[in-house]
């Protein structure tokens, strides 16, 4: 088997008196659409806070690409190649699409201050650099007609296709996608499960977390569910499904809609 472009290795975060996550060891391959599933206050959203440097762990180890990762701030893990999104889209109000994915292509920018300051030539290149980076993003992913819009008057589907696009422009080959299709009707859940497809197949790695059984059956190479901190398994979609603890302690009702 090729390594784990992720590895956690006992992955463990307490607070006060929650292991909100507890001994959490996953490996996602390089490549894959990888999912994370569990009940409300399971510690999804805190694993990706984790893995983004957001939180440190009580124990526990994080790898990328092999590197130890794990007490790397967030800025340092962006810069390596990881970015994400988030559970409520988080745009910059009254900006334009270009603008909000622009912004995610800073921290790839090299001037100083004084570059800035005076006009260099390195700044205007730096500056030049980015902006084709974005429009060829944006050309790419069918948004350059939306260029001048403001992000946050768009559809709930397109706004999530703009933050999954900045998360691209960062330069990351592993995003994480926090409850994408949550808000989305049907139609705007198909479109975005082509585009995660489409990032796969273009050789990224994507980690998501996801309520939406059909998406997750639809796209997932492969799924984890935590629940209570704990991982209770790791696998495809159909060795998870037949594990009778993960149905108890999740699936039920949602697992029955996902088969219609
Ligand atoms: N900063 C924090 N301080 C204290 N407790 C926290 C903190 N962050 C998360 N928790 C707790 O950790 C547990 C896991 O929360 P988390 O948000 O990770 O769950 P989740 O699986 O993402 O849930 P959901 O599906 O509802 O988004 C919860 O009990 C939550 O209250």
């Amino acid at each position: 088997m090729s390594q784990p472009i992720l590895r956690t290795d006992d992955l463990t975060i307490k607070f006060g008196g929650i292991t909100a996550v507890d001994r959490v060891s996953i490996h996602i391959k390089q490549g894959q659409i990888f999912g994370l599933i569990g009940p409300n206050g399971a510690g999804k959203t805190t694993m990706f806070n984790l893995l983004t440097g957001i939180y440190k762990p009580t124990a526990g180890k994080i790898y990328f690409k092999g590197k130890d990762i794990t007490s790397l701030k967030t800025h340092e893990i962006v810069s390596l190649g990881i970015s994400r999104t988030f559970q409520n889209i988080r745009l910059l109000k009254g900006h334009t699409v270009f603008q909000n994915v622009l912004l995610a292509t800073h921290h790839k920018l090299r001037y100083s201050f004084v570059d800035a300051l005076f006009m260099l030539m390195k700044f205007r290149q730096s500056e030049q650099q980015a902006e084709k980076l974005v429009n060829d993003l944006m050309s790419k992913y069918n948004l350059s007609g939306l260029r001048d819009e403001i992000a946050s008057d768009l559809p709930q589907g397109l706004q999530r296709k703009v933050e999954i696009v900045r998360a691209l422009a960062t330069g990351a080959e592993l995003i994480f996608l926090d409850e994408p299709a949550a808000g989305l009707n049907p139609a705007e859940t198909a479109e975005l499960m082509q585009l995660i497809r489409q990032l796969r197949d273009e050789g990224n790695t994507i980690f998501l977390i996801e309520h939406d059984m059909k998406l997750v059956k639809g796209i997932c190479d492969e799924i984890a569910v935590l629940h209570f901190g704990q991982l209770l398994d790791q696998g495809t979609y159909e060795k998870v499904t037949g594990n009778q603890q993960v149905v108890q302690a999740y699936l039920g009702r949602r697992y029955k809609n996902a088969q219609s």
